[in-house]
Formats: C-alpha cells, sequence, structure tokens
C-alpha cells in the first residue's frame, strides 16, 4: 500500500488523530510559509473533528487567522442544505471559531455544476501556490463504494489528469458533484484519510490490499507526487486487513 497506515480504536480516536494532524501541520506550514492551506472533506466522519478542533482543549493550538479553508469536494445543493460539505463545516468549526469569510474559499453547489467547477479551479490557482497548486493539506474520506472525493467508481472525473476542479456525473446518484481531480490531490504536501466504522471495512481492505484498479477503486489514486499520505483508520474499518483479526 501506499503511505502510513495507524489503526486507531474507535471513532473518537479517529476524530483526535485528524485533530492533532490538523494542528501539527498547520504550526509547520506557517512556521515555513506565514499560512496554512487546507482542504476539508465532506460527509459525516469529519463532524467530531471538527467538534474537537473548535473545543475548549483545542482552539487555542492553531493561529486561526492563518489558516485558509477550501474544500475537495461539495454535493449541488446551496450552502445552507444539510448534505452541504461547507455547510457542516461551517456549523461545527467555522462558526463557533468565528473564521471570516476572506478566509474560507467554498466550492458553490448552487452554481451549475461545471461553472462551478471551474470557477473553483480559478481561485485555486490564483490562491494556492504551486504549479499544480500544493495544498499543505488536504483531508479526505472513504466511501464505502471506495470512491474519495467525488471521485466515484466508473466516472468521469476518474480519466481528468489536465485539471484541477471538475464537475462528476455520479449514476448511481443520479447528481452531480464538484471535486478535486487527483491531479491536484497527489500534489498536495500531506493526503490524510479518516476512516471510521465496520461499514468501510471491505471498502478499505480493497483500496489498500485488493487488484490494483483505480476505476473500481478510486481511492487508489491518491498517492501524493512529493508528499505523505496517512490513513488512520478505526479497528471496525481495519477489521478485514491482514493482520488485524
Ligand atoms: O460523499 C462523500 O463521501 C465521502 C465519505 O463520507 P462519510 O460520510 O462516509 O464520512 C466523503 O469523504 C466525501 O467528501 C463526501 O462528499
Amino acid at each position: 500500500m501506499a503511505g502510513k497506515l495507524s489503526i486507531v480504536e474507535n471513532s473518537s480516536e479517529v476524530a483526535r488523530a485528524g485533530a492533532e494532524q490538523f494542528i501539527s501541520r498547520a504550526k509547520e506550514s506557517i512556521d515555513d510559509h506565514g499560512s496554512f492551506f487546507v482542504a476539508l472533506s465532506g460527509g459525516s466522519t469529519p463532524v467530531a473533528m471538527y467538534k474537537l478542533l473548535a473545543s475548549d482543549e483545542y482552539r487555542g493550538k492553531v493561529d486561526w487567522d492563518k489558516v485558509l479553508f477550501f474544500w475537495s469536494d461539495e454535493r449541488c445543493v446551496p450552502p445552507d442544505h444539510p448534505d452541504s460539505n461547507y455547510g457542516s463545516a461551517h456549523q461545527h468549526l467555522l462558526q463557533p471559531l468565528g473564521i471570516t469569510e476572506d478566509r474560507v474559499f467554498r466550492m458553490k453547489g448552487e452554481l451549475p455544476p461545471e461553472e462551478a467547477a471551474r470557477e473553483y479551479e480559478e481561485i485555486v490557482k490564483k490562491a494556492v501556490p504551486g504549479d499544480p497548486p500544493r495544498f499543505d493539506l488536504i483531508f479526505l474520506g472513504l466511501g464505502d463504494d471506495a470512491h474519495t472525493a467525488s471521485l466515484f467508481p466508473e466516472t468521469d472525473a476518474l480519466h481528468v489528469t489536465d485539471r484541477l476542479v471538475v464537475h462528476n456525473y455520479v449514476p448511481k446518484l443520479n447528481t452531480y458533484r464538484i471535486t478535486f481531480t487527483s491531479t491536484l490531490i497527489n500534489a498536495a504536501a500531506s493526503v490524510v484519510f479518516l476512516v471510521s466504522g465496520e461499514g468501510k471495512a471491505e471498502a478499505l481492505k480493497s483500496v489498500l490490499e485488493g487488484e490494483q484498479n483505480p476505476t473500481k477503486y478510486p481511492a487508489q489514486m491518491v498517492n501524493p507526487t512529493s508528499g505523505a499520505l496517512l490513513w488512520v483508520v478505526d479497528r471496525a474499518a481495519a477489521s478485514l486487513l491482514s493482520g488485524t483479526q
């Protein structure tokens, strides 16, 4: 497998390990170049990490004024919709910490998907240093079908290498998503997957130990060119991995 694997006890420990990664990468990046460019993932898994980062125990550990927030994917819904990835981070992290809008770069899920993707690509190119732009840290999750960001199995976005952000039609959901491409993800200085629950066990086994088939298991596309890759997974998600029984 590519990268390092850290198996922790349960979902709370996944959140804690994610928060620790956020804090240490933020410090390193701010010490090095004065800002921290982080892309958050969506879905339910990161919510516990957001709550922890916004808690009294953790909030003082990050120089929030130097953090610039982005998203690795978004659903095609307005920002106040319950499915919005931005909306979830806003509710549990950005609002509690009083993060101002000038440091928040959200994908506009309310726009036509192609327009939203092109607009976000331009924003990323302008705001994030490097060619291709190099995020300090990208958080990712894993779907039970082995998708990551909104790179779903057998979808067009998997074959795009000359774009950074694209719209992607997902037939099984009959909807579009907006997503980073593997080109942008793999340019990052650091990528951290947070994976929790036995519902992810089969997908995790396939991605890490199965045949190499990124069209079927898109998370296999993630392998930073000159960056670090860490998988933080709990015991339930890791239960089918070799040597964990
Ligand atoms: O649809 C999505 O799913 C994955 C996994 O989400 P989770 O709810 O199982 O944690 C997520 O990483 C992605 O950003 C999201 O849009």
